[in-house]
C-alpha cells in the first residue's frame, strides 16, 4: 500500500537548512495499522504530507495505493483520506452538508454523496449531530467529523495526523473506539502519528519510531520492547552492604544486562523478568542478602526510546512544548 525509498525533505529557514526527513524507507502492507511515534519536530507530519502528495519531497520516491506521489498526485489523492492536525471542516455548513460537499468534491454523484454521508454519520455516531454546525461540536465530536470527512469516498488508506492530541482521556478513548471499528468494518489501512506512548503501545500493531527525521526503530510494540529495552527486576535491599552484594549477584546472573544501583535499590535488565526473578531471589538468599521488596516490570515504549536515543520521549516532549 505504501512503498517509500530515501524520502527526504529539507526546508530553508532564512539561511539555515532544516532536514525534516532524512532518507526514509517505509513499506506498509494493506490492512496494517501503523503508528508514527516521535517527539515534536521529529518529522512525522512532514512524512505524512509527502506521502499524501501535499508536499513534494526534496529527494526520494514513493508509491502510495499504487500511484507515484511525484508523477501522479491526483491518483494518490483519489485513493487516500487525510485528516490533518487542524480540522478540515468549515463552520458555515451543517455536518451532513459538509460530508455531502466533500463527497461531491471527490466526484461522487449527488445520490451517492448523500448515501455515503449518511453511512459515515452512522458509523461515527454523528447522526444526532447531523444538522448542527461543526463549530458547535465538542473536540472529540469534531475529530470524529474530520475522520468521517476523510473517509467519505471510501479510501483504502487513511492518514491521521495526531487524531487524539488535545482531547481529554474520555474523548481519546472514544475516537480510538471509532478508528478501530472503522478498520474492522472497512478494512482500511491506517497510518497515524501520535505523541501518546500508551496509545501507540496499546492500539498499533506496528510502531515506527522517528527521531531527527530518521526511522530509528520499526516493529510491533512487543518486539521493540523485548529487543530494545527488556524486562526489569528491581530489588530494594535492607542496607547498603546488602545492596552492594545484590548488585554483584545481579551482574553474575545469566542473561542480565545493565545493572544499576540507586541507594538501596538495585535494577537489572533481563530478557524475561517473570522467569528470572525466582532464581535471582534464591541467589540473594544464598549470599545472605536481606531484601525488603522485589518487583518485576515490563518496559514501555519510552524505555525503547531511551535505549535508542539516551533521551526520554516524555522529556523530549516537554522540552519541545517549552521551546
Ligand atoms: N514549512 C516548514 N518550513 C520550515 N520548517 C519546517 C516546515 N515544516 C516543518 N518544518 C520543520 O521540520 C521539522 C519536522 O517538523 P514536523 O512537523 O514534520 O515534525 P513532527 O514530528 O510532525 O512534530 P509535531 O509532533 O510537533 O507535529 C521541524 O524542525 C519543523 O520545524
Amino acid at each position: 500500500m505504501i512503498h517509500a525509498r530515501g524520502l527526504t525533505r529539507r526546508f530553508k529557514v532564512r539561511k539555515e537548512t532544516v532536514e525534516a526527513v532524512r532518507g526514509l524507507d517505509l513499506d506498509v502492507e494493506a490492512g496494517q495499522l501503523v503508528a508514527f511515534l516521535g517527539p515534536n519536530g521529529a518529522g512525522k507530519s512532514t512524512t505524512l504530507r509527502m506521502l499524501t502528495s501535499l508536499l513534494p519531497p526534496t529527494s526520494g520516491t514513493a508509491t502510495v495505493a499504487g500511484h507515484d506521489i511525484a508523477t501522479d498526485p491526483t491518483g494518490v489523492r483519489a485513493r487516500i483520506g487525510y485528516v490533518g492536525q487542524r480540522s478540515g471542516a468549515g463552520d458555515d455548513h451543517r455536518c451532513r452538508d459538509e460530508l455531502v460537499t466533500q463527497g461531491l468534491g471527490y466526484g461522487l454523484r449527488w445520490s451517492e454523496a448523500r448515501r455515503r454521508a449518511d453511512e459515515m454519520l452512522d458509523m461515527l455516531a454523528l447522526r444526532p449531530l447531523a444538522r448542527r454546525g461543526p463549530a458547535t461540536l465538542s473536540g472529540g465530536q469534531r475529530r470524529r467529523l474530520d475522520i468521517a470527512l476523510g473517509l467519505v469516498h471510501r479510501p483504502p488508506l487513511l492518514f491521521l495526523d495526531e487524531p487524539t492530541t488535545g482531547l481529554d482521556p474520555h474523548s481519546r478513548a472514544d475516537v480510538w473506539e471509532h478508528i478501530l471499528r472503522l478498520r474492522a468494518e472497512l478494512g482500511t489501512t491506517l497510518l497515524l502519528t501520535t505523541h501518546y506512548l500508551e496509545e501507540a503501545d496499546n492500539m498499533a500493531e506496528r510502531v515506527v519510531v522517528i527521531d531527527h527525521g530518521r526511522v530509528i526503530a520499526d516493529g510491533t510494540p512487543e518486539r521493540l520492547k523485548s529487543d530494545l529495552a527488556g524486562d526489569r527486576l528491581t530489588v530494594t535491599a535492607h542496607d547498603a552492604s546488602d545492596a552492594a552484594r545484590a548488585a554483584e549477584a545481579a551482574v553474575r546472573m545469566a542473561g542480565a544486562d545493565g545493572v544499576t544501583t540507586d541507594g538501596l535499590t538495585v535494577r537489572v535488565r533481563v530478557p524475561n523478568a517473570g522467569a528470572a526473578m525466582p532464581g535471582f531471589l534464591r541467589s540473594l538468599d544464598e549470599a545472605g542478602v536481606k531484601v525488603a521488596t522485589a518487583e518485576t516490570s515490563r518496559p514501555t515504549l519510552d524505555d525503547v526510546f531511551l535505549a535508542l536515543t539516551g533521551r526520554s520521549l516524555r522529556e523530549s516532549e516537554s522540552a519541545g512544548a517549552a521551546a
